[in-house]
């Protein structure tokens, strides 16, 4: 069983990890998370902080000279701007004329809409913004990105499978459709500025954010991933919480600011006849094939072999300059919302979260399926399985 959790707040000191079940002998470093953490700081459209702030990574267990030694994988991912903070954020209590001293300690009580400050203020019965803010905000996106990392190191290593993502929409500009990346087109796809395929959209997604940017506004997008050598079998039909579409699309739907997933090419399919919603399937030299891949490689939410495909849509940021109307808590009046600092557009970011998102659903279906406490074992227990495919 592999398992995860995350904890620390935005403006903490740290963001901290563990991920329980991680089989033996996986190779990784400090910085193969830190090349995956700088990737998730990409991006045209990010606000001022994704520049000056640094993430610090330290493993804390797990990890011996490169390989994963079994043991639970404990990761730290420092904040390089918590000196600034660290009275506001302080774990003890502080002298209450040094937080009044503070003006980063006001209260917050205008909430954002679409944010999760007011279901937060009332349900924990806070009537600062402050307490909630802090751990809604996707800065805990970093310390699932470092954990999957792990996920994409062992379903490299002992899977042969390699993860892939792209922005396909930002804003009202959409990249050609079809345009499927392949692991070759990794590098092409982060040194664009909104990690997207098509270059005559890319450089139209630019100018949507400077625009939204220009009216103090924000941006949302639809973001796809791809893993490409997923083995046929992982999830099953046979239970709710064992199918693998109900499982991918929970991890994604739980990323900040995504509202919705697709599997494949569902929308599309949905607004089709089924005489061409489906993959047909044929007989090649490789084996059984599908002839296409609507379905995102996923059918009775279990993998085909087909390439994994699936898209989340991120709403835009909520944080505006040009603030949205709310309610101060305190008096009760109209207000403008909070109008902090924020990104204009966090797409690209949410692509790599997504990608970390999936790694993780993938490596635990695939030790579900496979079982193995080393990645030589699992490797041997891939190779038994395909080999003996009833159906190849
Ligand atoms: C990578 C990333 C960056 C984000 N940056 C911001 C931001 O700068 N300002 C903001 O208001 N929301 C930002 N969000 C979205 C909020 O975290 C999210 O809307 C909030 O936590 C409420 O959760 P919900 O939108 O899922 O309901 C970001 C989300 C992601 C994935
Ligand atoms: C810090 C990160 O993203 C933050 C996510 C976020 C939010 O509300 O979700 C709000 C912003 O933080 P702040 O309000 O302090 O400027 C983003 O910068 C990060 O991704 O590392």
């Amino acid at each position: 069983m592999l398992r995860w959790l995350t904890a620390g707040e935005s403006h903490g000191p740290a963001l901290v990890a563990i991920l329980e079940g991680v089989p033996a002998g996986i190779e990784l470093t400090s910085a193969s998370v830190a090349a995956e953490l700088a990737r998730r700081r990409l991006g045209y459209g990010r606000g001022a902080r994704m520049s000056f702030e640094q993430d610090v990574v330290e493993f804390v267990g797990g990890l011996r000279h490169g390989l994963t030694l079994g043991s639970p994988v404990a990761v730290r991912v420092g904040n390089s701007e918590w000196p600034k903070w660290e009275t506001v954020m302080a774990a003890d209590p502080v002298d209450p004329e040094v937080l009044a001293a503070q003006a980063r300690n006001a209260p917050l009580t205008r909430p954002r809409p679409g944010h999760a400050d007011l279901a937060g203020m009332q349900k924990y019965g806070h009537t600062d913004a402050r307490p909630i803010l802090e751990r809604a905000s996707a800065r805990e996106t970093a310390a699932r990105v470092a954990v999957g990392t792990v996920a994409k190191a062992l379903l490299r290593q002992a899977l042969g499978v390699e993860i892939v993502s792209h922005v396909i929409e930002l804003g009202s500009v959409a990249a050609k459709p079809g345009l499927l990346p392949r692991p070759e087109d990794f590098e092409r796809i982060d040194a664009d500025p909104l990690r997207c395929l098509d270059p005559d959209a890319s450089a139209r997604m630019v100018e949507e954010v400077d625009a939204a940017k220009r009216d103090a506004d924000t941006l949302g997008g639809i973001v796809e991933v791809l893993a490409y050598g997923v083995p046929p079998g992982l999830g099953s039909h046979v239970q709710w919480d064992r199918k693998l579409d109900a499982r991918l699309a929970t991890a994604l739907m739980s990323i900040q600011a995504i509202k919705g997933v697709e599997i494949g090419d569902a929308f599309t399919q949905a607004r089709s006849r089924g005489s061409v919603a489906h993959d047909e399937i044929i007989n090649t030299a490789d084996g059984v094939r599908r002839v296409t891949d609507r379905a995102g490689g996923l059918e009775g939410g279990i993998t085909t072999g087909e390439p994994l495909r699936v898209r989340a849509a991120m709403k835009p940021i909520s944080s505006l300059n040009r603030a949205l109307q709310t309610v101060d808590v305190t008096t009760g009046e109209p207000a403008t919302a909070i109008n902090q600092r924020s990104d204009v557009c966090a797409v690209p970011a949410a692509a790599v979260v997504a990608e970390a998102m999936v790694a993780l659903v993938l490596a635990e279906a695939a030790l579900e399926k496979f079982g193995g406490d080393s990645v030589a074992e699992i490797r041997r227990n891939v190779a038994g399985y395909l080999e003996h495919l009833v159906i190849r």
